[in-house]
């Protein structure tokens, strides 16, 4: 990168950047960085280039930045093929030209690529954020935490962050770019990071495509009974099932109760007696998707307007019944 191009290239874009050098002298007496809001700067300039290079952005894409901080990242994201780049920062201090705000807060305005060093302590629910939220992006190359990234493309387990990487895997595919030392940063964390690239399957763009095309949003109801979602969540949740040998969450005996199910009248079954299942089973694994929301009490809801809780609780709740993503 060239600091003279970027430097210009931040003026065009109305924006006040700060060098990575310049960032380590923040951390001085007059200004203190906040390690509560995980201020830790990413110096090390081979580091920051690899992540724009993996990011492969192409011209003419909106990128998003969570996070800017001094703009060590940022300037490099300017000087790419980038169209625009707008980045989200809590810290008024840090925010000269950004969104001021906070990035679970915030609307964050359209973008094709999401390129970010998060701060860690929000990595489950932004994640969850710019999956299940209304965005339409290709992908999100996110700096985060290691234990959290191996949990990302690892195999399900426990956990909050568990719940969240399988049932992402429905939307996205994760892949492992990188390790980042914790060496690289100012001041040094007590963890190491890991670069992730969060990139969402085919059927999940045109699914979105058409969201915006059909200007009103569906709500929670419709869209867990559209044919197509329903058939590839009961096709992962039996390679799920089969992986881990629990016959019990098949729909032959699973549980089902709690629940008023929708009987789904009108909708033709996608089941002919092929691909090794019964329209029973099919029938039982969609009333369970449908009493599912209805116990959540999310029917009605539209997916943009779903907070990170409710998301959370929707995604457990779902794990929990056998509906798996993975
Ligand atoms: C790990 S630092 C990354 C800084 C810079 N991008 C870099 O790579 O050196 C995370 C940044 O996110 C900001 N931040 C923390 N919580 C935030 C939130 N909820 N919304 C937006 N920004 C947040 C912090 O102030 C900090 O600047």
């Amino acid at each position: 990168m060239n600091g003279v191009v970027s430097a210009r290239r931040a003026a065009r874009h109305g924006c006040r950047l700060y060098s990575s050098s310049a960032s380590e002298a923040w951390d001085g007496p007059f200004f203190r960085l906040q390690k509560r809001r995980g201020q830790h700067l990413l110096t090390n300039p081979r580091v920051l280039d690899a992540i724009v290079r993996r990011a492969v952005i192409r011209p003419g894409d909106a990128v998003l930045e969570v996070g800017p901080g001094t703009g060590n990242l940022t300037v490099r994201l300017l000087a790419s093929p980038a169209a625009s780049v707008a980045a989200v920062e809590i810290d008024p201090r840090m925010a000269t030209a950004v969104t001021t705000g906070d990035a679970m807060k915030v609307d964050f305005p359209e973008f094709d690529v999401c390129v970010s060093n998060i701060p860690y302590a929000i990595s489950s629910p932004l994640t969850a954020k710019l999956l299940f939220g209304s965005y339409r992006f290709r992908t999100a190359t996110l700096l985060v935490q290691r234990e959290f990234a191996r949990r990302l493309v690892g195999a399900p387990g426990h956990g909050e962050h568990n719940h969240l990487a399988t049932n992402l895997r429905v939307v996205a595919d994760v892949n492992l770019l990188m390790d980042v030392s914790k060496a690289d940063f100012v001041p040094v964390p007590g963890v190491d990071s890991s670069l992730v690239e969060i990139r969402m399957k085919e059927h999940q763009l045109q699914q979105q495509q058409k969201k915006k095309k059909n200007k009103k949003e569906k709500n929670l109801g419709t869209i867990f009974k559209q044919k197509e979602m329903v058939m590839e969540l009961f096709r992962l949740s039996r390679i799920e099932e089969e992986r881990i040998g629990n016959a019990s969450s098949s729909g032959r005996g699973a549980p089902h109760d709690e629940y008023d199910a929708d009987d789904g009248e009108n909708d033709e079954h996608p089941c002919n007696g092929e691909g090794g299942f019964s329209e029973e089973e099919f029938v039982v694994f969609k009333e369970r998707i449908a009493g599912t929301l209805q116990s959540a009490r999310l029917n009605n809801e539209r997916p943009s307007m779903l907070s990170n809780e409710d998301m959370m609780r929707l995604l457990r709740l779902f794990n929990k019944r056998g509906v798996r993503f993975h």
